[in-house]
């Protein structure tokens, strides 16, 4: 067993600020009940408490439960009695999320948002990845038992997962791995330390087993009906060893949140740990965002440019932007009175409460760069724009625009005409210089007067692409290969 005088610095600092009653006391007095093998090191990820989340810490005065009730962000909580604690100390508060792929989703979305909120009224947000539960697979919400992931695979998972969430929470949150908690326990650890305090009948009830031995023929394997206790033990350990007293999850998660609790009461002979699950975000067609569906809106910007990411909000429909507004941005329900209004006038600008919603989510999550870099390809795409084009502009468009190869030697000095047909652009020289006549007829979002203009090597950006346009929509990305 581990003591106090063996933790690293970050447990230490937990111990030592932490203001939950148990801390320190709680592991001598129970610790003959933990899993003895238990690694206490802390992922590189990790980081130390600030003296901001101490006991000297000012309590938060705003009722953050309130505040997520008033936006629609709240679906259920395990007891009333979590509007008045979080009125009166500061918490930590965590979520977690399994490395099941490169990149978190917008339903993910809404856990960061909410350990945000959690930040923002005073307290201290905890992001956990999955190492260990990603390597046994969730059951909740599946009707099939999930596909094994290598472990090459699930660790870069780990690591990019930890990159986005540093990026959108910034050094506030504490970001931790369950695989070091988890890695040396043994089989016999889990059932004498775990096991034992789990009741048959109550993991029988959850709803993720009973959907599954309804719904699926092959049922639930072993491992899948253990995620559970996996899940319910993590919130015992971040209880016990750092003070964490809430866990937040999708509606999705009650029961794998309700058994830490359970778990907790009968561990640690307390009823300080509270859940709280928010509704999960569903597409038109009723199913959950998620990033084993087709067409997630991920979070990396790697696997979906900001630009897109921009663009998917700016595209939402009326009816969903006020409820998109309260659930994904952090204005004031004064600031979306407001808007809501301006909707129903008969001047407004369509798409204005759009144009805000896509501003505030991108910038949330993509930072000020990222938010630029959507606006700029968004005024770039725009019928006869005429922004200066960069490489990453046109990068960020051109997976809706389609492309063409060619060698230098061929582009240089080809003339535009030339050009707009052999690249597919338009169907005939004909037709080219029909274009050109009419002012139709763009290299890089400048028009072309003259029939004779040839490719210059100024006018390929950055050495590497140019942007042909006909018309207000038609556009061609020429590559130079
Ligand atoms: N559409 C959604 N709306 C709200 N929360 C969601 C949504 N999808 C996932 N979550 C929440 O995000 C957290 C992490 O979930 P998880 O890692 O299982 O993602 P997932 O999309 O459900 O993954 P998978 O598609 O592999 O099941 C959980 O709290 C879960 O409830
Ligand atoms: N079970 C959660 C992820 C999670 C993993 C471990 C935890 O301790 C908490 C949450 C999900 O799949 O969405």
């Amino acid at each position: 067993m581990a003591t106090a005088s063996t933790l690293p610095c970050l447990l230490k600092t937990f111990f030592s600020h932490h203001h939950h009653k148990l801390s320190l006391l709680s592991i001598s007095r129970h610790s003959h009940q933990y899993l003895s093998t238990l690694s206490l090191h802390s992922s590189s990820k990790t980081r130390c408490f600030s003296s901001s989340s101490s006991t000297n810490a000012p309590s938060p005065q705003k009722n953050i439960i309130k505040i997520l009730q008033q936006r629609g962000l709240v679906e259920s909580i395990t007891s009333e009695s979590l509007q008045t604690v979080c009125t009166a100390t500061p918490l930590k508060v965590y979520c977690g999320f399994d490395p099941t792929a490169q990149s978190l989703h917008l339903g993910n979305l809404i856990g960061l948002i909410i350990l945000s909120w959690f930040s923002r009224c005073g307290h201290v947000p905890v992001a956990l990845i999955g190492g260990a539960t990603g390597r046994v697979g969730d059951p909740s919400g599946k009707t099939l038992e999930r596909p094994e992931l290598d472990v090459k695979t699930l660790e870069n998972n780990v690591s990019c997962i930890s990159d986005i969430v540093r990026k959108i929470l910034g050094d506030d949150a504490v970001i931790l791995n369950n695989y070091d908690w988890w890695k040396d326990v043994t089989f016999l650890d889990f059932l004498k330390n775990v096991g034992r305090f789990a009741r048959i009948g109550t993991m029988m009830g959850k709803e993720s087993v009973k959907r599954r031995l309804e719904a699926s023929e092959s049922g639930l394997s072993f491992t899948e009906f253990s995620y559970q206790l996996l899940q319910g033990y993590d919130f015992v350990h971040l209880f016990d060893k750092m003070g964490v007293s809430v866990q937040i999850g999708g509606s999705d998660q009650w029961g794998n949140i309700t058994a830490g609790t359970d778990l907790i009461r009968k561990i640690l002979h307390t009823d300080g740990a509270y859940g709280l699950t928010f509704p999960l975000l569903l597409k038109s067609d009723g199913t959950k965002f998620g990033k084993s569906e087709d067409g997630a809106i991920w979070l990396s910007s790697s696997m979906l440019s900001p630009f897109k990411f921009y663009q998917y909000f700016f595209n939402v429909p009326d009816a969903d932007v006020v409820k998109f507004l309260k659930i994904l941005t952090f204005l004031s329900l004064e600031e979306i009175n407001v808007i809501e209004e301006e909707m129903g006038k008969s001047g407004y600008v369509p798409n204005t409460a759009q144009r805000k919603l896509a501003e505030e989510v991108t910038r949330f999550v993509h930072g000020q760069d990222g938010l630029e870099e959507a606006l700029k390809a968004t005024e770039a795409l725009k019928p006869g724009a005429e922004t200066k084009l960069d490489w990453k502009t046109i990068e960020g468009i051109a997976e809706d625009v389609p492309s063409f190869s060619m060698k230098l030697d061929q582009v240089l000095n080809y003339g535009l005409v030339d050009l707009s047909v052999s690249t597919g652009l338009l169907d005939s020289k004909s037709a080219a210089r029909r274009m050109l006549k009419q002012g139709g007829l763009y290299l890089n979002n400048c028009r072309v007067d003259s029939e004779g203009r040839k490719i210059e090597v100024e006018d390929i950006v950055e050495g590497k692409v140019l942007l042909l346009s006909a018309g207000k929509k038609n556009k061609m990305i020429v590559r130079i290969s």
